[in-house]
């Protein structure tokens, strides 16, 4: 069986690399030529550790080919992996735009029976849209399955997460469609869910939605534990051994962004909307999020006072360690608020670049961590990127300005920043 991947972003990209890896024959489609052309060419359109070797790999050995011709890429293949974009709109729906172009392109190209796969994240009945639009666009009937498989791979370790995913969601209406989805993962050995369209469509949103309330509600509750002098990263040390609760996405800091949490968690309150139901608990998890950042930057204007004309280095940009993906990142909204202040920010990030819209004379993006640093009356770390956790932050300490250092990841050493002089401030811990 070959595999046709419909949309080489972060998840068609990697996805088409397992499946390359685990030794199937795979075609990625985009409408982006440029995409298309870099990745033909060897060449990664975005930073994803580990990424990079792969797609050389199966880009020489053949295993891996790229195309922007539809009809052709349709027709050669028996199996086709939708992973296009499902950004928010303006009212938190999601924007099955891009799904829908695709489902009609499969309609209208296909020749035989086709085995789709729904790998991008659509809300809770999209599966029986997308057979629809598929057979609106059909010339002549011809059977198709449409399958939901979920993605979970995280940014920054997306070739870990899909070479050992924790679960594979398969859900189909068929049998026959759900045993040819697990055969091709037959490598993994991981669990398999086997289930319908619709509960693997939840699935993938309750277990977002889930992850962003561990983080919310680390992010309230450290709030308090700013007033009644406690850690709340000692709260969380104390959680995380219940096994029950788990040790991990309790970390408080400014907040969770990227491409997924927000709008996913968003969409689901959308979808519970349509059918009159209030997700009371999703709907405070985004107004803790939403407002995480204006609560630090009161905790950054208590220590400094006036931010207006004050030089505040910016730690990184990206929404999490080891992606350039800025997508939501919470770092941006805290700069557009320094700025909104008229505060001068001076950035860095080790791969993630400053957006043109963010570009003006107050803001300036430096190589250096020590030329971000020269002569600022603060520091504020937004992305816990190791070259900031395991800086030499003595020898940094000499080239700023005044000694503020506002920790939004709570990744610091307090007390060895503090021997050094420096003026630590996180978020809850006192
Ligand atoms: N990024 C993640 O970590 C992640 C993880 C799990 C699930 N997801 C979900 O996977 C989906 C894709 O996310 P992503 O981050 O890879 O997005 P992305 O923006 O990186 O990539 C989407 C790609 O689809 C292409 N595309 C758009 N319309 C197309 C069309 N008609 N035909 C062919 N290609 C088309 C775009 O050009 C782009 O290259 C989303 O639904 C997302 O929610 C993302
Ligand atoms: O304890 C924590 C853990 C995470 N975060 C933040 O949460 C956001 C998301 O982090 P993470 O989940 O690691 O990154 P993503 O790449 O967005 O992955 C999430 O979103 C993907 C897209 O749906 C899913 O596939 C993954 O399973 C899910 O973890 C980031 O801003 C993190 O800084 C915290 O603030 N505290």
């Amino acid at each position: 069986m070959n595999i046709l991947v419909v949309g080489v972003g972060y998840v068609g990209t990697t996805t088409a690399l397992l499946f390359a890896e685990l030794g199937w024959k795979v075609t990625g489609f985009d409408t982006d030529i440029h995409k298309i052309q870099a990745l033909k060419e060897g060449n990664l359109p975005f930073f994803e550790p580990g990424l990079d070797t792969l797609l050389d790999k199966h880009v020489q050995l053949g295993n891996l080919s790229f195309t922007t011709d539809s009809a052709q890429a349709i027709r050669g293949h028996h199996v086709i992996f939708i992973c296009v974009g499902t950004p928010s709109q303006a009212d938190g729906s999601t924007n099955l735009t891009y799904v829908q172009k695709v489902a009609e392109m499969i309609g209208d190209d296909m020749e035989s029976y086709k085995l789709i796969v729904m790998k991008s994240t659509v809300p809770i009945g999209t599966h029986k849209k997308v057979c629809q639009w598929i057979t609106d666009a059909q010339q002549v009937h011809l059977p198709f399955d449409v399958v939901s498989n979920p993605e979970f791979l995280r940014e920054g370790s997306a070739v870990h997460d899909c070479f050992h995913p924790d679960r594979i969601v398969i859900g189909s209406d068929s049998e026959t469609a759900a045993q040819q989805v697990s055969m091709l993962y037959k490598s993994i050995a991981s669990p398999l869910v086997m289930t319908n369209p619709t509960t693997a469509e939840m699935i993938k949103y309750a277990s977002n939605a889930f992850l962003a309330t561990k983080i919310s509600y680390m992010n309230e509750l450290a709030r308090l534990c700013d007033q009644v002098d406690v850690s709340i990263s000692t709260v969380a040390q104390g959680m995380g051994l219940d096994p029950r609760i788990g040790r991990s996405f309790l970390r408080a800091g400014i907040g969770y962004g990227g491409s997924c949490f927000p709008k996913d968690v968003l969409s689901l309150l959308h979808t519970a909307q349509d059918y009159g139901i209030d997700l009371n608990l999703i709907r405070s998890v985004v107004e803790v999020n939403n407002t995480q950042c204006q609560y630090f930057i009161k905790r950054i204007r208590s220590k400094l006072g006036i931010l207006r004309g004050k030089r505040i280095a910016i730690l990184g940009l990206s929404f999490k360690p080891g992606t350039d993906d800025m997508r939501e990142a919470p770092a941006l909204a805290i700069i557009k608020e320094l700025l909104g202040c008229g505060s001068f920010l001076k950035v860095h990030d080790p791969v993630a670049k400053l957006p043109d819209g963010l570009k003006t004379h107050a803001i300036k993006q430096y190589d250096t961590i020590e030329e971000t640093l020269l002569s600022v009356h603060a520091v504020i770390l937004c992305t816990e990127w190791s070259d900031y956790v395991k800086g030499d932050w003595k020898a940094w300490s000499h080239l700023l300005k005044l000694p503020y250092l506002f920790d939004g990841r709570n990744v610091l050493d307090r007390s060895q920043l503090e021997s050094w002089g420096l003026n630590y401030t996180g978020i809850g811990n006192g």
